[in-house]
């Protein structure tokens, strides 16, 4: 998946994007303003430039437009936006469901696995994260999770429902919808259609 790498107006200039917002990019088709939301992979250690990991569809309004760049092409670019502004303890655990560039709000810092590498690595360092990779079809010998998320894999590896944790969902409409689904099955608030910060379940 392509990773597309913007200028910043200053070569010492970082994006200043706090953890857990993620920025617009706008772009005015057929007449209407269409904004869409995307998480740089990029953090304030890097200077000069953020990058953008997209996956285009070619009836995406937004998304299409990134394969169609060339370099030095603009792009009109807004934040921070988003109600998830992440505080070190702000919670004693967190649950994070991503599907395919999902992924990006989850970890800001990319793929069939996006950032798998990086992943893995966060998780052999750090003895309170986890990770396990759930695919559609995986290959032969594959050990983790296979098919969609159920609510088994979600009992099994994210915490349990309670008043000091959150579960955190990115990814494709559908993949959100039935998550929220399972979530709901196991306990966890229902989420309301706008998250906001003080939600157990927000929804990027
Ligand atoms: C907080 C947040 C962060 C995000 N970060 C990223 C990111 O880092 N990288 C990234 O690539 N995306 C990211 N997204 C998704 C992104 O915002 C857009 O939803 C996506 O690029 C599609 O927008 P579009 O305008 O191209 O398509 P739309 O105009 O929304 O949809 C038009 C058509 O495109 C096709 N399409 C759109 N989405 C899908 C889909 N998921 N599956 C299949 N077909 C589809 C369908 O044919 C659809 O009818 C993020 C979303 C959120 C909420």
């Amino acid at each position: 998946m392509p990773s597309y790498r913007f200028a910043l107006p200053r070569k010492d200039a970082c994006l200043g994007l706090p953890i857990g917002q993620h920025v617009s990019v706008m772009a005015e088709i057929n007449g209407k303003q269409i904004s869409r939301s995307y998480t740089p992979t990029t953090s304030d250690d890097d200077l000069g430039h953020f990058d953008l990991l997209i996956k285009s569809y070619p009836q995406g309004n937004i998304s299409k437009r990134f394969s169609e760049l060339k370099v030095g092409d603009e792009m009109a670019v807004r934040g921070p936006k988003g109600n998830f502004n992440y505080t070190p303890n702000m919670c004693r655990a967190i649950g994070m469901i991503a599907g395919g560039t999902g992924i990006t709000p989850m970890l800001q810092r990319g793929e069939d696995i996006l950032l798998r590498e990086e992943l893995d690595e966060l998780a052999e360092k750090h003895d309170n994260i986890s990770v396990y990779h759930v695919l559609n079809t995986p290959p032969v010998g594959w050990t983790q999770g296979s098919g969609f998320v159920t609510a088994d894999m979600i009992k099994e590896h994210c915490p349990a429902p309670a008043k000091d944790i959150k579960m955190l969902l990115c990814g494709p409409l559908p993949m959100v919808k039935a998550m929220t689904e399972n979530l709901i099955e196991l306990g966890y608030d229902k989420p309301r259609g706008a998250s906001q910060l003080a939600d157990q379940v927000y929804k990027f």
